[in-house]
């Protein structure tokens, strides 16, 4: 199966604390793989390497390697901005921007040059159409985000990243400030679209993981622990730390 993003012993320090160790991770095309692990594992530091999020925090150092389709994201040639459009991200706090439902997809498409009225209406439709939003707001495109309730701003956030058409889209723990009913729907969503995205997705939800990963990596104390196949990782883990974190026994 064709690799989409390898990383190779990737570390990262705040400062002169190290929150990851030397992980290699490579993921799949057109999967889902979450990233599970305690609090404070280095779920999101590491996710946010992926598109180099970390470079907005102050003293970040992030070393050893990462590339995108073979090319290394860290190379002076890497356009960030470019890496950030195929490398999307949606937060775990919905939060649109304050403009109507329309103007939030349209933000990233115009800034990516997109101007004529009919290429934004057909791309906008397109968005939150993948998003699962359009029926419930096709006739409101110009209530503003806010009017909309949590699960929809989540869906409209992830409307607003598959706008730009990115590869591979990263979640940081995308539900977890939503209803099951809104979360479930986020779910669907993901799995309708893997054959056209790469998500990867940060949760603390067990059930949430084992339902729409292919693949789950799992985190503790800064280091990869354990990365297989979902199946494989839920009913038959390697390491008995994987097993006594999904039993309950710490995190
Ligand atoms: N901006 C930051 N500045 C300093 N230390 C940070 C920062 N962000 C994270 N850390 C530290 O890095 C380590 C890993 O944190 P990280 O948020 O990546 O873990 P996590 O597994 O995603 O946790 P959670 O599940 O609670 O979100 C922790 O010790 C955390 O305190």
């Amino acid at each position: 199966m064709s690799k989409i993003i390898t990383s190779e012993n990737v570390s990262v320090y705040y400062g002169k604390q190290r929150a990851i160790n030397n992980i290699n991770l490579d993921f799949n095309v057109h999967n889902i793989t979450a990233l599970i692990g305690p609090s404070g594992s280095g779920k999101s530091t590491y996710l946010r390497c992926l598109n180099r999020m970390n470079d907005l925090i102050n003293n970040v150092t992030v070393s050893g390697s990462i590339k995108l389709n073979g090319k290394d994201i860290f190379s002076p040639q890497m356009d960030i901005v470019n890496l950030r459009k195929t490398v999307g991200m949606v937060f775990q706090q919905p939060i649109p921007f304050p403009f109507s439902i329309y103007e939030n997809v349209a933000y990233g498409l115009r800034l990516n040059g997109i101007k004529e009225k009919k290429i934004l209406d057909v791309r906008i439709e397109k968005a939150l159409r993948q998003s699962a939003l359009w029926e419930e707001v096709k006739d409101s495109l110009h209530d503003n985000g806010f009017s909309l309730s949590g699960g929809q701003q989540q869906r409209l956030c992830i409307a607003r990243v598959l706008a730009v058409e990115p590869e591979v889209v990263l979640l940081d723990e995308p539900t977890s400030a939503l209803d099951p009913i809104s979360s479930a729907q986020i779910e669907d969503t993901l799995v309708s679209l893997k054959n056209e995205f790469t998500f990867i997705i940060v949760t603390h939800n067990m059930q949430q993981a084992s339902r729409i990963s292919d693949w789950t990596a799992f985190f503790l104390d800064g280091k990869l622990e354990e990365y297989s196949a979902t199946k494989k990782l839920f009913l038959n883990p390697d390491k008995e730390k994987t097993s006594d974190y999904l039993n309950g026994k710490f995190g």
